[in-house]
């Protein structure tokens, strides 16, 4: 466990969303570029919603070593992967599709083999392990990237307010079958996974965004399950956001320079 407190999080505020997306890619081409030469892998998880929509920077970016990537799911619906609802089926749609990325590197989770919820999310744990803890030996995997929505209630990945998995402090992941948000059954990173990533990025766009972002960043204390995202040092966590969503803040903000 970490003796130092969590850095504070860094946000970025775009005039537009193009100028945020554009900004993400090249945030993202950078660490993945650190990740590559310091362990030759890069390690990832993308979450669904609006998020794979603004990786559209990545798509024909001659910078991006896909062949090195490894991608997980911060959380997934249990549906068939063809289900319009299926977080994965979204990021094949807007990103994969797209890109030469290998089939194998794209850690799906597959309730076509399994449909038992537990069982479910112990085979993606499995999974987790054998791409960290043979090679890393930590207590939980250390990605070099965790990618995050916010939905309206301050929910990230399928961590929901007030939902008792939000105290969950062992397991690397989770489920749920009352996910307050369809559809109700669920697979999750926990926030021990969450909060021991080398990166957290939350991008948040759009005026939709705009009251439930003052809430997470401005009262933190409510406890928000957004709010709870605090990388534990050395980590970071950083705000990409556009200027509608950043509308209603009172802490200031940056652009983001390479
Ligand atoms: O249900 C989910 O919602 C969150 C937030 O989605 P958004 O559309 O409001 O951005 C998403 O991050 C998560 O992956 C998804 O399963």
């Amino acid at each position: 466990m970490s003796h130092y407190p969590p850095n504070p999080p860094v946000l970025h505020s775009f005039p537009s969303s193009d100028l945020l997306m554009s900004s993400l890619a090249s945030f993202i081409v950078k660490v993945q570029k650190e990740s590559i030469d310091k362990k030759g892998r890069f390690t990832i998880a993308i979450s669904g919603g609006s998020l794979p929509k603004q990786l559209n920077g990545l798509v024909g970016n001659p910078a991006v070593k896909w062949d090195h990537w490894q991608v997980f799911y911060a959380d997934e619906r249990v549906v068939p992967l063809s289900d319009p609802d299926s977080n994965h089926l979204l990021c094949t749609n807007e990103l994969f599709n797209k890109v030469p990325i290998p089939k194998e590197n794209i850690h799906t989770i597959d309730v076509s083999h399994l449909n038992d919820l537990e069982e479910l999310s112990d085979a993606y744990e499995k999974e987790l392990i054998k791409e960290f803890a043979q090679k890393d030996s930590a207590r939980f995997p250390v990605f070099d990237l965790i990618l995050l929505g916010m939905g309206p209630d301050g929910h990230t990945a399928s961590l929901f307010p007030g939902h008792d998995l939000l105290a969950d402090e062992d397991r690397w992941v989770a489920y749920l079958d009352d996910s307050p948000k369809p559809p109700p059954k669920r697979i999750t990173l926990t926030f021990p996974v969450i909060n021991h990533a080398a990166r957290v990025v939350f991008v948040a766009a759009g005026a939709g965004k705009a009251d439930i972002l003052s809430k997470v960043l401005d009262k933190p204390e409510e406890g928000l399950p957004a709010s709870r995202v605090r990388p534990v040092h050395p980590g970071q966590l950083f705000w990409f956001v556009d200027q509608a969503a950043a509308a209603k803040l009172q802490i200031p903000s940056s652009e983001f320079r390479l």
